[in-house]
């Protein structure tokens, strides 16, 4: 929050408070001025003259303040959208170096919420809490001071009234508050993320129970937004009587003082209107207040949120001083250790790997064997816990980050297709690979066929939905051979393959001059080209 607030200030922000603080004063002066006006015309004066300069501010002090209102608003938004621009730009530089590791427990709706719903609720900062904030102090103390020229025990209720109206009050409102608008972040980003999965994982959740779980936790999920959205609207209900009320405790306080002084001579006529109108307006000042209150819970909250998700550290950092990128391209795996979080045992234990520049080597092993543990400590998306994990002889951690992934190329066990066509996918790998490369490729692979139906530049789909698995693994591993990377690091690429085209993926693979660190379950697929090395096996 301080961080935000600090992003906000400074002296745009210091004019928007000034700007609204002359839009209350204005709309105070007003309705003073309109108030002398009506009495002084109400005694008939011999020539209207009289009442000229009260004519002028009335029309003055109109148009100021609708003018002072929209320079106001204006600079307002341009500080709230300023600052939301800096919050989503940092929060998102920060972000980037967490995946893919440090994302992993992350879900994908509640990430989405946070960095949309979360810091747009940061615009709050400017709108809802500094400028009123400022404006409350600015105005209301010089409507304070103004009125004690003409009557200082009015002036006096109007200091306590003010601070009933935009401190007692809000505070108040604002304990309860809190708790429901933390309850309604929280149960709106529930909502988010369980309906993400819901449409996600669609066909999974039809095919269980029909969706009936995936439902049941959505309902409740909205049960829970609902119950936080009416406790939000009875403390709003509560706040605005007493808005309505106490400024009405204003006027009457007015009347009655200013009325004594009247009636006693020591006040011109003239400003028992002035005064007691004047006096009302000038709860403008603290108008704002009630909903900066009831909206600190929220922006706090979402603050709170974004920050924690900004305090993410990643899996792995950038070293001080990266060492130049080796020449070679063998990778070596040292006495390496894995052990994830909070996990009972080792996903990889004192393992000794050694893939030459240019072999061809294959893991095998039972599901859970570590498999694709090996290729993300390969790729460093994590460092090991004992030993090390070199390229061309050089420790992983020693070298830049991106120059390290520049070098490797990977493609998942379950790769990500986005929307969009065929060639924008393929380009993921290089981006500037001519469509002939990319022709060939496909070919290479088996996939020409796409070619055809829905074409090199055709939609393939929300999330590449128009492929089957076997083309979406085939897609991602024409990815990585279009790369420049001259490491392949392929998590089961064949695992939804038929025989005869298992065989040629693996042929087009061992003829490849790269590096080529492949896992499979399919040892039988593989030739003499290939080195198996077996994860279950006691003497690797
Ligand atoms: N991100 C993670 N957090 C915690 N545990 C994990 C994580 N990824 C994998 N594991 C655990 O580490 C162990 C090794 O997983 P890994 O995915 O490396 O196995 P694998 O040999 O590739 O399996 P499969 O053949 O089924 O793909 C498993 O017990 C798995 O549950």
């Amino acid at each position: 929050m301080r961080e935000v607030l600090a992003l906000a200030g400074g002296p745009r922000a210091a004019l928007a408070v000034v700007l609204g603080a002359l839009t209350v004063l204005s709309g105070a002066a007003l309705l003073a001025t309109s108030g002398a006006l009506i009495t002084g015309a109400a005694q008939r004066p011999s020539t209207l003259l009289v009442l000229m300069p009260l004519i002028t501010g009335v029309r003055l002090f109109g148009v100021a303040r609708a003018a002072l209102r929209y320079a106001e608003r204006l600079v307002t938004h341009d500080v709230s959208l300023r600052v939301v621009a800096r919050v989503r730009g940092r929060l998102l530089e920060r972000l980037t170096p967490l995946a893919p590791a440090a994302l992993t427990g992350a879900r994908g709706g509640e990430l989405l919420s946070r960095v949309r719903t979360d810091v747009d609720e940061l615009q709050g900062v400017v709108a809802r809490l500094l400028v009123p904030a400022g404006v409350a102090v600015l105005a209301g103390g010089a409507a304070v001071g103004l009125t004690a020229l003409v009557s200082p025990a009015t002036a006096g209720v109007l200091a306590v009234l003010l601070l009933v109206l935009g401190v007692a009050v809000p505070a108040a409102a604002a304990r309860a508050g809190r708790r429901a608008a933390v309850a309604a972040a929280l149960a709106d980003a529930d909502v988010a993320a369980d309906t993400l999965d819901l449409v996600r994982g669609l066909p999974d959740h039809l095919s269980g129970d029909g969706g009936a779980t995936a439902l049941r936790a959505l309902d409740e999920a909205l049960l829970r937004q609902e119950e936080a959205e009416r406790a939000r609207a009875r403390l709003t209900a509560v706040t605005t009587a007493c808005r309505e009320g106490v400024p009405g405790l204003g006027l009457v306080a007015a009347l009655w003082l200013v009325g004594a002084d009247v009636a006693a001579g020591t006040t011109g006529p003239l400003l028992l209107a002035a005064c007691a109108l004047g006096v009302l307006g000038a709860f403008e000042a603290v108008g704002g207040l009630g909903a900066a209150w009831s909206a600190a819970g929220g922006v706090r909250a979402a603050a709170e949120r974004v920050r924690a998700l900004g305090a993410l550290r990643p899996a792995v950092t950038d070293p001080e001083a990266p060492r130049p990128l080796p020449a070679g391209s063998g990778l070596r795996l040292e006495g390496v250790g894995l052990r994830y979080p909070g996990a009972a045992e080792a996903a990889v234990a004192g393992l000794d790997l050694a893939v030459p520049d240019g072999a061809k080597v294959a893991l095998t092993g039972r599901s859970g064997a570590g498999k694709s543990s090996v290729l993300a400590l390969a790729l460093r998306a994590r460092d090991p816990d004992t030993g090390r994990v070199t390229l061309g002889g050089t420790d992983l951690r020693d070298l830049a980050l991106d120059g390290v992934r520049s070098r490797l190329a990977w493609s998942a066990q379950a790769p990500q297709v986005l929307g969009g066509t065929l060639a924008g996918n393929l380009r993921l790998g290089r981006h500037d690979a001519p469509d002939e490369e990319l022709t060939a490729v496909l070919a290479d692979v088996g996939l020409a066929g796409l070619l055809a139906d829905p074409g090199l530049h055709g939609w393939l789909g929300e999330a590449g939905e128009r492929l089957s698995a076997g083309e979406r693994a085939r897609v991602s591993l024409a990815r990585a051979l279009l790369s420049r990377a001259d490491v392949l690091l392929l998590d089961e690429p064949t695992a939804h393959l038929d025989t005869a085209l298992s065989a040629r993926v693996l042929d087009r693979l061992a003829r490849d001059p790269r590096t080529v660190l492949l896992v499979t379950h399919d040892t039988a697929a593989l030739d003499a080209r290939w080195r198996v090395v077996d994860l279950d096996a006691p003497h690797r």
